[in-house]
């Protein structure tokens, strides 16, 4: 048994790893951490989850609590990591973090795109990019992980092959991609209301989202990125164009996906346009592109569900990396349908 502790367990992501975690076979979450929800069942917090930690508390985080832990999850909101990093560091435990604190690796994007400075800027180098499948060898040696976002996941793994194959013009890249309203966590808001949400389908965050900065990072100089709010509660939807370096085969950035992830056990390259709902509760991306000759324009489409592949179950992967585990342990291929 491998002894896990969740930070922000009581939110949305925190759930999701509980889930998760129940049918993971060595992994066991055995502190949980909260905030306003610390003194509080987890049955009272995320009724859905398994009998084992129904009756288990959350708890309110000290670093004192981490004694004995081999890994943490930490699901905080931005800004929280970087204030206790290094007290989880350096007890020598791993830390997979989904926060944006560390995705980021020069400090000045950060401030530049969260409006503050960053707090622990030495940590940075620390920290390694924690999208498995494009860096897998870094994740297994790594103590520290900054799991992707959850818009990123989906945008990166659609294009980053597209780009090295040089198909597409890095520089050139445009995104729109939809989210489910469990991507704004669970905190009550009029913007992600059912009475806003339900029937409506809107953009946001026009030319500025935060997530733009993650995608230059992985993809090139310049990303259009638009986010948009869907009336579901899991999922994203990222369809992505990029100016294509050359006229090529309708089929050339098809076979450039099959190529990079004909290994990969949770990227499935599919000749049909994806769906959410094929993917959610999995920990799958499903990915498809086309060359259009009309308008000379790569068009890569990719759905995941941004809890799992998008957090929990990315953190999970990483995990079973760092931990050297099957690195499928407790993560499922298979969509809820219908
Ligand atoms: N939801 C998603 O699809 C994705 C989320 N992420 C990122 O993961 C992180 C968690 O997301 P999500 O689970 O949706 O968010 P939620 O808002 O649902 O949960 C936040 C969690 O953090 C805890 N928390 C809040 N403030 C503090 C604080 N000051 N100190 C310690 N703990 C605190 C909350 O505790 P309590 O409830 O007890 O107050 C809760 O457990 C965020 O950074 C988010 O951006 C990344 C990818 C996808
Ligand atoms: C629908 C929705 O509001 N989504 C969130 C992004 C999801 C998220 O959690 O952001 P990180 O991956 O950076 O942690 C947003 O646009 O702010």
């Amino acid at each position: 048994m491998i002894r896990t502790a969740i930070l922000g367990a009581s939110g949305y992501v925190g759930g999701e790893l509980l889930r998760l975690l129940s049918t993971h076979p060595v992994l066991r979450p055995v502190r949980l951490f909260g905030d306003s929800k610390a003194g509080q069942n987890v049955a009272a917090v995320h009724p859905h989850v398994a009998p084992a930690y129904r009756e288990v508390r959350v708890e309110r985080f000290e670093p004192a609590a981490l004694d004995g832990i081999d890994l943490v999850f930490a699901a905080l909101p931005h800004g929280e990591s970087q204030k206790i990093a290094a007290a989880i560091l350096d007890r020598g435990i791993k830390l997979v973090d989904l926060g944006a604190d560390f995705r980021l690796s020069d400090p000045a994007q950060y401030a530049r795109w969260y409006g503050e400075e960053h707090q622990a800027p030495a940590l940075l180098g620390r920290f390694v990019t924690g999208i498995p499948e494009l860096h897998r060898e870094a994740i297994r040696s790594a103590q520290a992980v900054a799991a992707a976002g959850c818009y990123p996941t989906a945008a990166i793994l659609a294009c980053k092959p597209l780009v090295e194959a040089g198909l597409v013009d890095p520089a050139n890249l445009i995104v729109d991609a939809a989210s489910g309203v469990s991507g704004a966590g669970r905190a009550l808001r009029e913007g992600t209301s059912f009475n806003t949400v339900a029937g409506s389908f809107a953009a946001y965050g026009l030319l500025d989202h935060r997530h733009t900065a993650e995608m230059e990072q992985a993809l090139g100089p310049r990303v259009l990125f638009t986010p948009h709010l869907a009336p579901m509660a899991r999922g994203i939807l990222a369809t992505c164009y990029g100016a294509a370096t050359r006229p090529m085969q309708a089929d050339e950035p098809l076979r450039a996906l099959r190529s990079a992830y004909a290994a990969e056990p949770f990227v499935h390259v599919i000749a049909d346009p994806p769906a959410t709902k094929w993917v959610a509760g999995s920990n799958t991306a499903q990915v498809t592109a086309r060359f259009d000759e009309r308008t000379g324009r790569v068009l890569a489409v990719s759905a995941i569900d941004n809890l799992v592949k998008g957090a929990a179950g990315q953190m999970i992967q990483c995990a079973n990396l760092m931990l050297d585990l099957e690195e499928t342990a407790g993560l499922s291929v298979c969509g809820v349908y219908p």
